[in-house]
């Protein structure tokens, strides 16, 4: 059965930029009645919130300051909103950082993960159906990095996997049957947004990708492929968003998306190797 974002009240971690805003506008373009953007860049929220309330009708968009990695913060945010609109039916939880250097790692986990987790249990709260709640949608941020091996971003990869496995475990059908409460995890690829500027910030600098030769997937991309997944994704089905290509359900399959996303990656150990064997070379 699919599933309509018609009048839905949606809440986005991490939606004033990049992926996350591609998926705010995504919700609305679906009839979402209420889009709430959490983030901690302030400039950027409100100018996302005062856009998409000219092009969508006032009070479609609230942002809200909000740091994931503060409970009372996060948790206030949330009651914010149910206050406001009566009731959260999605919650994407997109806010992420990609920092795998030792001094800043446990941040990314934090932020990654652990955020995350608390976010999702607080959504699961509020929705379940046997805690007085109409049930819900849970849509988490994971990436090809949870399905593929990337040894260059070994934190960052770890919670992604965690965040996978994470979400597989809370949406399966013995929860969902209880719950009413659907959990999806989304996989990207590569795609065009400012956590690429942070690329510098690796684990390993040997492995420095200069990902200006690649086609990198648009963010808009993304964001419709959430929805998508959205309106026709069972609980605990993991889905991939890679080269602009529609969203693809892997939940059976994971060689798919190795199919769909080798092609790509491929190409980038070449450059890596070849930036290695230069180096030595120096
Ligand atoms: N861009 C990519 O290639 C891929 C991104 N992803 C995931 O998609 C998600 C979004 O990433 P992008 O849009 O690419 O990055 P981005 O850097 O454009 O957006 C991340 C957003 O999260 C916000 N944020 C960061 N820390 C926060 C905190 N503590 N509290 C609240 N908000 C916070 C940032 O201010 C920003 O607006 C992340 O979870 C990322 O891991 C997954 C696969 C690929
Ligand atoms: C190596 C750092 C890559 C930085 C890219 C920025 C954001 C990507 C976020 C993702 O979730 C995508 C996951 C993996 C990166 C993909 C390819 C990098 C290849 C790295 C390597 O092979 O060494």
């Amino acid at each position: 059965m699919a599933h309509s974002l018609n009048g839905k009240v949606a809440l986005v971690t991490g939606g004033a930029s990049g992926i996350g805003a591609c998926t705010v506008r995504s919700l609305l373009e679906e009839g979402a009645k209420h889009v709430a953007v959490l983030d901690i860049e302030v400039e950027a929220g409100n100018v996302l919130q005062n856009e998409l309330n000219t092009k969508y009708g006032e009070n479609k968009v609230t942002f809200i300051e909000c740091d994931v990695t503060n409970k009372e913060t996060l948790v206030g945010a949330f009651n914010a909103v149910q206050e406001q609109n009566g009731y959260i039916d999605v919650v994407v939880n997109n806010a992420g950082i990609l920092d795998d250097t030792p001094e800043n790692f446990e941040r990314t986990i934090n932020i990654n993960l652990t955020s995350l987790i608390r976010s999702s249990l607080h959504s699961w709260k509020i929705m379940h159906k046997e805690k007085g709640g109409s049930g819900g949608t849970i849509i988490n941020f994971s990436s090809v990095a949870g399905l593929l091996k990337f040894e260059a971003i070994p934190i960052y990869s770890a919670t992604k996997t965690a965040v996978l496995k994470f979400s597989t475990c809370l949406g399966d059908e013995t929860h969902y049957t209880r719950s009413g409460v659907r959990v999806l995890a989304m996989c990207f690829g590569v795609t065009d947004t400012p956590i690429l500027e942070n690329n510098t910030k690796l684990f390993d600098e040997t492995a420095k990708i200069n990902f200006k030769e690649f086609k990198l997937q648009r963010p808009e991309s993304a964001g419709k492929a959430v929805t998508e997944a959205y309106k026709q994704g069972t609980s605990a089905s993991v889905w991939l968003s890679n080269a602009d290509e529609p969203a693809l359900d892997v939940t059976k399959d994971h060689s798919k998306s190795m199919e769909s996303a080798l092609k790509v990656y491929l190409k980038m150990q070449q450059q890596k190797k070849k930036h290695q064997q230069q180096k030595q070379q120096q």
